[in-house]
Order: C-alpha cells, then structure tokens, then sequence
C-alpha cells in the first residue's frame, strides 16, 4: 500500500472513532436535556458552552460550536 493509502485507511478509522466519541456525547447531552426538563431548566447555558469552548485549541471552536448546536437539537427533539 503507497504511504497515501496507509495514512487514508488511518484516517477513515479515525474518522469512526470520532463519530463514534461524537455519538457518545450526544447521549450524554440526551441525559443532560432530560434532567434540564425535569428541573424546569432552560436548555441552553452559555455560561457552559463557554467554559467547554475555553478548554479546547482554538482551531477546534467553531467545529466544536457546531457539535453544541447539535447537542442543543438532539435535547429538544426530546421530551
Ligand atoms: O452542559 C449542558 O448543560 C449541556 O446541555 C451540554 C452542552 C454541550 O454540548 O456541551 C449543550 C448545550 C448547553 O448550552 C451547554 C452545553
């Protein structure tokens, strides 16, 4: 295999892990949204969101914005 192939397969695995960790946490975010709901909480905390966005690399945060979003549309399909 060329070494273009070998970092591709790598690269497609990866790409499922991550997925995979993505899924996870959206699960998570399902919990989180319940318990919200329970306590007659709003479903947004930007005060949480920007403590997530500060502990990451700065390259990463709009991507990361775009998984919190998601994780605020998986809560509110809830219910
Ligand atoms: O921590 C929460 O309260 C969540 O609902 C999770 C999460 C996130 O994806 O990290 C999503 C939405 C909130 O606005 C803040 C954070």
């Amino acid at each position: 295999m060329g070494r273009i192939d070998e970092a591709r397969r790598r690269i497609d695995e990866l790409d499922s892990r991550i997925v995979e960790l993505l899924e996870e946490r959206l699960e998570l975010c399902r919990r989180v949204g319940e318990e919200k709901r329970r306590a007659g909480m709003g479903l947004r905390d930007e005060a949480r969101e920007a403590e997530v966005l500060a502990r990451l690399p700065h390259r990463w945060r709009p991507l990361y914005r775009m998984v919190i979003e998601e994780c605020l549309r998986e809560q509110a399909r809830g219910g």
